[in-house]
C-alpha cells in the first residue's frame, strides 16, 4: 500500500519545503481568520508558487462564503477544498460554482457521528474524519483532538476518505493500522506550538509514513 500523507496548515516557505522535499502528497492551506494558521492572499500566493505540480494545494475553510473562497483560489492556486461545518447543500453549490473537488470534514467522537458523510455521497469528492473539537472551542479542526479510531473498523465509507485529528509521528502508524487509511492528514501533530510548525516533525511524519 502506498499510504499518502497531506501536511497541513503549512505558513512558512521553510515548512512547505520541508514537506514537499519529504514527499508529502498534499499540503494544506488554511483560510479561517480566528485560526494561528490563516494565511493572507499574499503568503498563499508566495508559498503557492514553490509547490510542484505533483503536490495537490488543499484550502481549508469553515462554511465559507463566495469572497472568501475566490480570494482564496486564486491566492493558493488550490486544487482542492477541504470545507468544515459546511452543510451539503452548500457543499454542492460550491463544487458546482469552483469546479474544484471538494473534502467534506465529518467530526467524529462517536459512532453515530459517522453517518453524516453518507449526507455528502454525490456530493464531496472525499470524507476527511477529524475529531470533534471541545464544544465552544474556536476551532473545528486542527487542535490535535483524537478520536477514537476503531470507530472506522467495519465502516462501509461512501466516498473515499483520509483520517485527520491528533495525528502525529508516533501514533500515526498504529492509526493506519486500525483504520486502513490510505491518505492521513496531520497539522498539530507536526508544530511545536500554535502556528508554528517543526520541521523536524513534519519530516519524521513523512518518514514514517514512507516506511508502511
Ligand atoms: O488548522 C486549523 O487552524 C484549522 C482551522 C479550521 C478547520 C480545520 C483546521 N485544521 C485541520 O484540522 C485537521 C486536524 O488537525 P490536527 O492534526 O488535529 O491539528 C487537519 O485537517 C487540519 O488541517
Amino acid at each position: 500500500m502506498t499510504l499518502n500523507a497531506k501536511i497541513c496548515g503549512l505558513s512558512t516557505p521553510e515548512t512547505l519545503d520541508t514537506a514537499i522535499r519529504g514527499g508529502a502528497s498534499h499540503v494544506g492551506f488554511v483560510f479561517f481568520a480566528p485560526s494561528p494558521r490563516n494565511l493572507s492572499r499574499e503568503r498563499a500566493q508566495q508559498l503557492a508558487a514553490r509547490v510542484p505540480n505533483h503536490v495537490t494545494r488543499v484550502g481549508v475553510f469553515v462554511d465559507p462564503d463566495d469572497a472568501l473562497l475566490d480570494s482564496a483560489i486564486s491566492a493558493g492556486s488550490l486544487q482542492a477544498l477541504q470545507l468544515h461545518t459546511t452543510s451539503p447543500e452548500r457543499a454542492a453549490a460550491i463544487r458546482a460554482k469552483t469546479k474544484l473537488p471538494v473534502w467534506a470534514a465529518v467530526a467524529v467522537k462517536q459512532n453515530v457521528d459517522l453517518a453524516a458523510a453518507a449526507r455528502y455521497q454525490g456530493i464531496a469528492d472525499r470524507i476527511l474524519y477529524d475529531a470533534k473539537t471541545p464544544a465552544g472551542a474556536t476551532l473545528p479542526g486542527g487542535m490535535g483532538v483524537r478520536f477514537d479510531w476503531t470507530l472506522l473498523q467495519g465502516f462501509r465509507h461512501p466516498l473515499p476518505w483520509a483520517l485527520s485529528g491528533g495525528l502525529d509521528p508516533v501514533n500515526m502508524a498504529e492509526a493506519v493500522r486500525i483504520t486502513g487509511a490510505e491518505l492521513v492528514d496531520v497539522s498539530s501533530g507536526v508544530g511545536s506550538s500554535a502556528g508554528i510548525k517543526d520541521p523536524g516533525k513534519i519530516a519524521a511524519f513523512l518518514k514514517a509514513a514512507s516506511a508502511l
